[in-house]
């Protein structure tokens, strides 16, 4: 069994839980208190439909409307996870802000993408309904599904779509993620 190299990058507002989410994926394990992330990466090797899958998950620092994507979140990625919680409609609307910022910067029309719901656990503090986040996917061709890494809901499920979505996109397991058509002259 070959095993092949995927690197994702996980984006979104501060605080929507994006740490937590890798964590319990990675690690087993929820952590109530917060720090704020500056960056880091985890490795884990995923079994996804016979083949297996050496994964880089990259966590990044909370980004608002100003922050500038780095370009470290765009080139050599395979792969995007956007987390927003539905407890905040602001983190919701910078799922789009992000999404086109990487889609401009990667000079492409499509990115092998998905968007999260997290922290559902917190139903009764709701302000996303899931059927906008649906919505939202739908219009960007990316993956959608809602989360909560406290209760160890779906969290491997993100990261199984994300590789589908990768692999969707990925002509007989070719290894590279498609270059940047970005030309800085
Ligand atoms: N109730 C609930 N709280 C969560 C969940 N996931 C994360 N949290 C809490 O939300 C806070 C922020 O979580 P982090 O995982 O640090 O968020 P982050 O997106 O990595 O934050 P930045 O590094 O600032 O971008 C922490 O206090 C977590 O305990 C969840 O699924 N449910």
């Amino acid at each position: 069994m070959s095993t092949n190299k995927r690197r994702i990058a996980v984006l979104g507002s501060r605080s929507v839980g994006k740490s937590s989410l890798i964590i319990q994926y990675c690690q087993n394990e929820f952590v109530e208190s917060y720090y704020p992330t500056i960056e880091s990466t985890f490795a884990k090797t995923v079994n996804f439909k016979n083949a297996e899958y050496d994964c880089e998950i990259i966590d990044t620092a909370g980004q608002d409307e100003f922050s500038i994507l780095n370009s470290k979140h765009a080139i050599g990625i395979h792969g995007y996870v956007l987390v927003y919680s539905v407890s905040s409609r602001n983190s919701f609307e910078m799922i789009q802000v992000v999404y086109d910022k990487i889609i401009n910067f990667c000079g492409v029309t499509d990115i092998p993408c998905v968007i999260v719901g997290s922290k559902v656990d917190l139903e009764k503090s709701r302000q996303v309904k899931p059927e906008e986040g649906q919505k939202l996917a739908t219009d960007n061709a990316t993956a959608w599904v809602e989360t909560s890494a406290k209760s160890n809901i779906n969290v491997a499920k993100v990261f199984e779509l994300c590789l589908s979505e990768i692999e969707k996109r990925t002509p007989n397991n070719q290894a590279e993620p498609p270059a940047s058509r970005c030309v800085i002259m």
